[in-house]
């Protein structure tokens, strides 16, 4: 029975990898008890964006199979690296990044970490805006001090379910710091290296805004699976878009898509949309980044950043929430595809 309800599976595609479930060694049970077929599938990310497309066509063809009266799915995930992991215990590596500063990049990695983190993934969140740290800030953790281990290594604070190292809790609060490029090498190198992550599925870095120092100095240093870049959707911001996706593919950085933040408003009141950055401009940068979301200005957004919880932790059925946790699912989904393109055809079958 095992091999039969095996032949069903494989007529059913992963939609995102366009390959079956069976050949992607995403099947970690199949078998029969009791005229119900039991079937496990270990998808490629806790936040996969298409569970239940999969869970359907699994069920419907698992139906055909003679014998099989019910199905039982059920899920796990194992998220897999991209080749080489890009540092000891961490998976992948994406980096957020922005043309200019102010259109929401540290709000969006933020909001990313907490929703893959609530999706069931082990996340970290390298805030490498060192010049304007803030996640710290949105995180509640403005106080909190980074201790060492015994081997010296910092130890990454935690919130809301995820890992984060910011230079905010490393220097006295209120300073300035004014650094210049060897120093902000090191500085990005020793969050990177000499901190102890542990296991990731996924290390977010926030970027600061802009094409300089330090998204180099990151590029070189270790292997990233890609970057995403945010946007609003006013010319100016595009323009400068533009020049951090030249920035990351001179670098041989892989560019997961686009995310368009503030991209139009729902008034509260009449539940009028107003676009009012003039809505959709991401597309104008070309179809071959994939427009991952487009996130609503919403107050609560920034409010609740001021508070200390991500907006899809606090608000998590508003529209600015529920696209921030699309856009991380999406993100997710992209990574998936990425890892698993390089992959042979035949996997091992459980
Ligand atoms: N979708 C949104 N709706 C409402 N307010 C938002 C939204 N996104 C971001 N904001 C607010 O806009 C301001 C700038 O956001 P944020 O600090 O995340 O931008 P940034 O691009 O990281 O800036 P910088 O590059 O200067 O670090 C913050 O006050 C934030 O709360």
């Amino acid at each position: 029975m095992h091999e039969a309800l095996l032949a069903a599976l494989s007529t059913v595609n992963d939609p995102e990898l366009h390959r079956d479930l069976v050949s992607l060694g995403m099947i970690e049970r199949a078998e029969l008890v009791g005229g119900v077929a039991q079937i496990k599938v270990n998808l490629t990310t806790p936040a996969c964006p298409l569970k239940g497309k999969i869970e359907q066509d699994v069920r419907s063809a698992v139906l055909e199979v003679a014998g099989v009266e019910d199905v039982a799915v059920t899920f796990g995930a194992m998220v897999r690296p991209a080749g080489q992991p890009a540092l000891n215990g961490i998976k992948h590596v994406v980096l957020v990044g922005s043309g200019k500063g102010g259109v929401g990049k540290s709000s969006v990695a933020v909001n990313l970490a907490a929703s893959l983190a609530r999706d069931g993934a082990k996340v970290g969140l390298l805030d490498a805006d060192v010049y304007g740290p803030s996640v710290a800030h949105m995180l509640g953790e403005s106080q909190a001090k980074v201790t060492a281990n015994a081997e010296r290594k910092m130890l990454p604070l935690v919130a809301h379910g995820f890992k984060f190292l910011s230079m905010a809790n490393l220097s006295p609060a209120g300073q300035a710091l004014v650094w210049r490029g060897p120093m902000l090498h090191s500085a990005i190198q020793q969050f990177l290296k000499d901190a102890d992550w542990g296991e990731l599925d996924y290390l977010i870095v926030d970027l600061p805004p802009g094409t300089g120092d330090v998204q180099l100095s990151l590029t070189q240093t270790i292997q990233v699976t890609g970057a995403v870049i945010v946007t609003t959707p006013q010319d100016v911001a595009l323009i400068d878009a533009a020049r951090a996706i030249d920035m990351f593919r001179k670098a041989s950085v892989p560019v997961l898509g686009l995310i368009e933040n503030m991209s139009y408003f729902v008034a509260p009141d009449t539940g009028n949309v107003y676009d009012l950055f003039g809505r959709g401009g991401s597309r104008k940068l070309g179809e071959q980044f994939p427009l991952l979301g487009e996130i609503p200005l919403d107050t609560d957004v920034r409010k609740d950043a001021d508070a200390g919880t991500p907006a899809v932790l606090a608000h998590p059925t508003s529209a600015a929430s529920q696209a921030l946790t699309a856009v991380a699912r999406q993100l997710a989904g992209q990574i998936s595809v990425r890892s698993l393109a390089s992959l042979p055809d035949q996997l091992t079958v459980v």
